[in-house]
């Protein structure tokens, strides 16, 4: 658990993705009406996998219908909510590597796709900005040692 979380507070379960294109690039997204980037996904409704809760809210916010089997689970994380003070969020978090295009819809405002070695100064949800961020850095060291 991450050094920031209380053990109190009220958890919002996510499922989310690491998004990443050949080139490496990782997706991010910004919903309407919020002013900080983060992971395509959402909340697990009651019954439901995260992982089908994921691809259910892929296909909503981005237009994209990945096979299941196209994931790779990353585990489960916690970090303070965005825009929740009091919450925390618990993440199932799954790669997925995917070069279609991508069609924001329904609550996305906005993606942008962030390159290995490029800095762009955008806000982050602190799930994006502590954990997936420095996850995603581990993947592309990974990905180059392999080549
Ligand atoms: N999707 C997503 N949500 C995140 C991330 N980090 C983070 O703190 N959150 C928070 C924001 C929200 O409080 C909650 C997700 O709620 P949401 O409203 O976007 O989920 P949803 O699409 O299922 O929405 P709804 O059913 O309530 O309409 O998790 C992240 O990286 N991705």
């Amino acid at each position: 658990m991450s050094e920031h979380t209380n053990q109190a507070a009220r958890r919002i379960r996510i499922a989310a993705a690491l998004i990443m294109r050949s080139d490496g690039a990782t997706l991010l997204v910004r919903k309407k009406g919020t002013d900080c980037f983060m992971q395509a996904g959402g909340k697990i409704d009651a019954g439901e996998q995260p992982l089908q809760a994921l691809a259910r809210e892929l296909c909503e916010e981005l237009s994209i219908q990945p096979t299941l089997a196209e994931f790779q689970t990353l585990g489960r994380h916690t970090a303070p909510a965005a825009h929740e003070p009091e919450a925390v969020v618990c993440a199932d978090l799954f790669l997925l590597r995917a070069d279609q295009a991508v069609a924001p819809a329904s609550e996305i405002e906005e993606c942008i796709w962030l390159e290995p070695g490029k800095h762009i100064a955008i806000a982050m949800a602190p799930l994006t900005q502590d954990i997936v961020i420095p996850l995603w850095r581990h993947i592309l060291k990974q990905d180059a040692e392999k080549q």
